[in-house]
């Protein structure tokens, strides 16, 4: 039987989103409903895709609640393959953005709401040009897999970090090996991470600080929805990774900058420990109904 999915297409620096709201959740799609809905050729065209669901209505909802009860909303995130993630940076800052379109929450400039995540309950700030989300805390996690990517001559050490979601960080030499990537084709990781990960490949600008500031150019390849023209959580992982590497006098505001446009990553002190903060662009971009079966 088919029925109707009215959604909305979404945005942020060009990582893209099919949003859909069922507060009361009973339109669960599938894994290849989510595929198909995904599919640039043959569906809407998407990274991913977020349902919009009341966190009384979902299990991981329930553990959101009583983390914070004024979670309301839990952002239940699909990859274009049909598999589930913890966490969106991108599609954070969209699926709020979408929620306060829809009527579904208030947030008025400076205000922050608090959204129901399988990472946990993060909270979402509204800036004067968009959205900044507090990620919550870190971790490096994962070890130093060796990385190997078509058009890399050899295999590079990445570095694991656990911002909520997995990734693995690469360092390349400069913005020609970047460029260069061919990243249609998954990179190898050695050894393979259970519940793989995404993996950023990233190069430092020279100088590397500039008015306080660090900046670096960053390309992904995501877990479940290959390259794409930008990832928030991996822009947060590179950062973190770039100032690891380069040590204690390395500054806590970085610029990255990825295909799609630029990311502000912030690293700041928190009762429970040190987070991390996401601001960036999300837009609406237009609405639909989909016929689905
Ligand atoms: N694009 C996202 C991350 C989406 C989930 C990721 N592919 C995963 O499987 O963890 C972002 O902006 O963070």
């Amino acid at each position: 039987m088919s029925f109707d999915l009215r959604f909305t297409k979404g945005q942020g620096t060009g990582n893209d989103f099919v949003l859909f709201s069922d507060p009361e959740g009973d339109t669960e799609l599938t894994p290849t409903q989510i595929a198909a809905v995904c599919d640039r050729r043959f569906g809407v065209g998407a990274d991913g895709v977020i349902r919009a669901v009341r966190s009384r209505n979902l299990d991981d909802g329930a553990s959101a609640l009583a983390e914070d009860p004024s979670a309301v909303w839990f952002m239940d995130y699909w990859n274009a393959d049909g598999t589930v993630s913890e966490m969106c940076g991108n599609g954070i800052r969209v699926f709020t953005s979408y929620l306060l379109d829809q009527g579904l929450a208030e947030l008025p400039p400076g205000g922050s709401i608090a959204i129901g995540t399988r990472a946990g309950v993060r909270s979402v700030r509204r800036t004067a040009t968009g959205f900044q989300a507090d990620l919550g805390t870190w971790r490096l996690d994962g070890g130093e897999p060796l990385v190997r990517a078509k058009s890399l001559p050899v295999a590079r050490p990445g570095l694991g970090i656990d911002v909520g979601n997995p990734h693995v960080v690469v360092a390349l030499a400069d913005d020609g090996e970047l460029d260069g990537l061919d990243l249609a084709y998954q990179p190898i990781l050695d050894p393979a991470p259970e519940a793989g990960a995404n993996i950023e490949f990233v190069v430092p600008a020279e100088p590397l600080v500039e008015d306080g500031v660090g900046r670096i150019r960053m390309r992904v390849h995501e877990r479940g929805s290959g390259e794409t023209l930008s990832c928030g959580t991996g822009a947060v992982a590179s950062a973190l990774a770039v100032r690891y590497w380069a040590g204690e006098s390395a500054p806590n505001d970085w610029r990255v900058q990825v295909p799609g446009g630029v990311l502000g990553v912030r690293m700041f002190q928190a009762d429970d420990g040190e987070h991390v903060a996401l601001a960036g662009p999300a837009e609406l971009v237009f609405d639909g109904v989909l016929s689905l079966a």
